[in-house]
């Protein structure tokens, strides 16, 4: 398919929601390639993805290939792996059914992905409701990528899983994921998607895009700093840099989780 230069694949324009408070607040943001969205606890990966696909209000604008996402119902190019999503049908098999009328959805890769993570017998009778949280993970991506999506939005694949099986989680997203986000707090993975984009979510802005291959070279360090590759505000006065090559500071990837970022102050 052609590309036009011009096209942005999600935009954000004002972007803010707000709950008991407000969370995102008039966020404006391009994502053109795909994109890593880091983010500790409560940062609001999930919400924004929730936004993307039209399951929750927002202010403001939120564009995915050019389409206000309020102006459509069930955009056929995009897919995620979002629980609310595969709520219909009874049985994991069912689902499937259904997916191949509404999406297009390819039976025989579902299958074959299914069974490279060795659970396709354990599943594929029972409803998503009754598998555990990392076989309904596994289940849910292998569905939104089987629907061969132009555009995917996908939260938190790796969470719940054993280590042999988030390797396999990073091989499929590197093998079939085309464009769009995957959502994340773990940082010890980063080293598989060093030719995608990475933001971070944290105390409701969105920074980025910098490179993964960057970003897993960096250490953090307090302070603004020259010369980093990116400053956040982690509260009211704080900040922290991101610099490459750096003696100092706390090297991001040993972190291990982003969550941990709070304790480099
Ligand atoms: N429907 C809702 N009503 C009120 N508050 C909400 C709602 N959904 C999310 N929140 C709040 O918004 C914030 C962001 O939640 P979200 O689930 O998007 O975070 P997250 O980055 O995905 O977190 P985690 O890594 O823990 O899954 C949290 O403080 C959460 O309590």
């Amino acid at each position: 398919m052609s590309r036009s230069k011009d096209r942005v694949m999600l935009e954000y324009k004002d972007f803010t929601i707000t709950f008991e408070s407000v969370l995102f607040q008039g966020v404006n943001l391009r994502i053109n390639s795909k994109s890593i969205m880091l983010g500790p606890n409560g940062s609001g990966k999930t919400t924004i993805i929730k936004a993307t696909c039209g399951l929750i209000p927002y202010e403001g604008h939120i564009y995915v290939d050019g389409i206000e996402v309020r102006k459509v119902r069930n955009y056929l190019g995009l897919s995620t792996n979002l629980e609310e999503v595969y709520s219909i049908g009874r049985k994991v098999k069912d689902i499937v059914y259904l997916f191949e009328e509404i999406k297009d959805l390819d039976a025989d890769m579902f299958n074959i992905l299914l069974k490279e993570a060795r659970i396709f017998e354990q599943v594929i009778n029972k409803p998503l409701y009754k598998l555990s949280a990392g076989q309904s993970s596994i289940v849910r991506l292998a569905l939104t990528l089987s629907t061969n999506p132009k555009i995917a939005l996908v939260d938190e694949p790796f969470e719940n899983l054993d280590p042999a099986r988030r390797v396999l989680i990073a091989k499929w997203l590197k093998e079939y994921f085309n464009e769009g986000i995957v959502t994340t707090h773990e940082l010890d993975l980063l080293r598989e998607f060093k030719d995608w984009d990475s933001f971070i979510l944290i105390n409701g802005k969105i920074y980025g895009p910098v490179s993964v291959a960057d970003l897993i070279e960096a250490n953090v360090v307090e302070g603004k700093v020259e010369n980093a590759i990116l400053t956040i505000e982690l509260q009211e006065g704080k900040t922290l840099s991101f610099i490459k090559n750096a003696q100092i500071g706390a090297k991001l990837t040993h972190l291990g989780s982003i969550d941990r970022i709070y304790g480099v102050m």
